[in-house]
C-alpha cells in the first residue's frame, strides 16, 4: 500500500482562460496539506478533480491508492468533504442530516455527530435555514469528520468562523491525523491557521502549482532581506524572490543559507510568515 493517501500525476483542466496545468502533488498518510494561492488560483477546481465533480482533461488521480473514477464509489465512503457552499438544505435540522447520512454511509456514527453538534453548540432541532454561516460550516465539518473517513478534502472550511471555534476545530484536525492513518488536504485563506497545524503546504498561482513543501522546511528555509536603495544598486537580483522596493529600500525573499549570509552580508535578515512567504513567492512569479 502506497504511503500517500493522494497522488495527482500530469493533472490538467481547462476552462476558458483558465487553465490548471500539469498538476504533481503527492499528500503523505498522516499529515495535514494546507492548500494556499489567490482567489481564482485554482484550488476548488483541484478539490472537484479529486473528487471526480468534474473532468479532468489530463493526469492521473489516485486516492488511497484507488482510481478516482474506476473506484469512485469506494472512495467516497472513506473521504470527508466540505465545500465552501452550505452543503445541506435550508428545510433540515442537523437531526435529519443525521438520518439522510446514515442512509448514504455504513460508517455514519449518530453518537459522534451528536457529540460534535453538542461541542459546536447547535442544536439537533434547529432549521438549518436559521443557521449563520459560521453555524453552518460547524454542521459541514461535524458530518464530514462523523462517517469514519480516512481523509479530509475541505474547501475553505474554516472561513466563516470565529477565532475561538476555529482554534478548538484545528485542533479537531490535529486530532483526526493523531495516529498516522488519517490525512487532510485542506484549501483556506487563513494562512496563520495552516502555520498552526499543517505539515505541508502547497501553493497554487493561476493554475500552477509553484510549490509544495514541508512547512518548517519553508519557515526555517527562507528570510526576509532588507536593505536600503542604494544597498540594492550593489546587489545580483537573481537571488531575491519578490523584490519590493519602496521610497526608503527594499526588502525580498532570500534562501537561508551560509553563501546567502555572505552574499548579503552587512543587510538585514527578518523572519518570515508564512502569509509573507506567499505573497514574495506570487510577486516573484508575476515578474
Ligand atoms: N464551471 C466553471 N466554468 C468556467 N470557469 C470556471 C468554472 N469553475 C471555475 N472556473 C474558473 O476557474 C478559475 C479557478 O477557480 P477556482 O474556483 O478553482 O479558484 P479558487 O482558487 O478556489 O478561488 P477562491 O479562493 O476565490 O475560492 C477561475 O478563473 C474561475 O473563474
Amino acid at each position: 500500500m502506497t504511503q500517500n493517501c493522494l497522488e495527482l500525476r500530469g493533472v490538467g483542466k481547462s476552462y476558458g482562460s483558465f487553465a490548471l496545468r500539469d498538476v504533481d502533488l503527492s499528500v503523505p498518510k498522516g499529515c495535514i496539506m494546507g492548500l494556499v494561492g489567490q482567489n481564482g488560483a485554482g484550488k476548488t477546481t483541484l478539490l472537484k478533480l479529486i473528487l471526480n465533480l468534474i473532468a479532468r482533461d489530463s493526469g492521473e488521480i489516485s486516492v488511497l491508492g484507488m482510481d478516482n473514477r474506476k473506484e469512485e464509489m469506494a472512495i467516497k465512503q472513506r473521504l470527508g468533504v466540505v465545500m465552501d457552499e452550505s452543503a445541506f438544505h435550508d428545510f433540515l435540522t442537523p437531526q435529519k442530516v443525521s438520518n439522510i447520512m446514515a442512509g448514504i454511509y455504513p460508517n455514519w456514527d449518530e453518537g459522534q455527530f451528536a457529540g460534535y453538534l453538542q461541542r459546536f453548540g447547535l442544536r439537533p432541532g434547529d432549521l438549518i435555514k436559521n443557521f449563520s454561516r459560521g453555524m453552518k460550516a460547524k454542521l459541514s465539518i461535524a458530518a464530514a469528520l462523523s462517517h469514519a473517513p480516512q481523509l479530509l478534502l475541505l474547501d475553505e472550511p474554516t472561513s466563516g468562523l470565529d477565532p475561538v471555534v476555529r482554534d478548538e476545530i484545528l485542533d479537531i484536525f490535529a486530532e483526526f491525523i493523531g495516529d498516522g492513518e488519517h490525512s487532510i488536504l485542506i484549501s483556506s485563506h487563513i494562512t496563520s491557521d495552516l502555520e498552526r497545524v499543517a505539515d505541508y503546504i502547497a501553493l497554487l498561482d493561476g493554475g500552477q502549482l509553484i510549490f509544495c513543501e514541508e512547512k518548517d522546511a519553508l519557515l526555517y528555509g527562507y528570510s526576509v532581506l532588507k536593505g536600503t536603495r542604494e544597498q540594492l544598486e550593489r546587489l545580483d537580483r537573481s537571488e531575491l524572490i519578490g523584490l519590493r522596493e519602496t521610497s526608503f529600500g527594499f526588502d525580498a525573499l532570500v534562501e537561508r543559507s551560509e553563501e546567502n549570509r555572505r552574499r548579503f552580508e552587512g543587510l538585514v535578515f527578518d523572519r518570515c510568515t508564512l502569509e509573507e512567504m506567499v505573497l514574495y513567492f506570487i510577486r516573484g512569479k508575476k515578474r
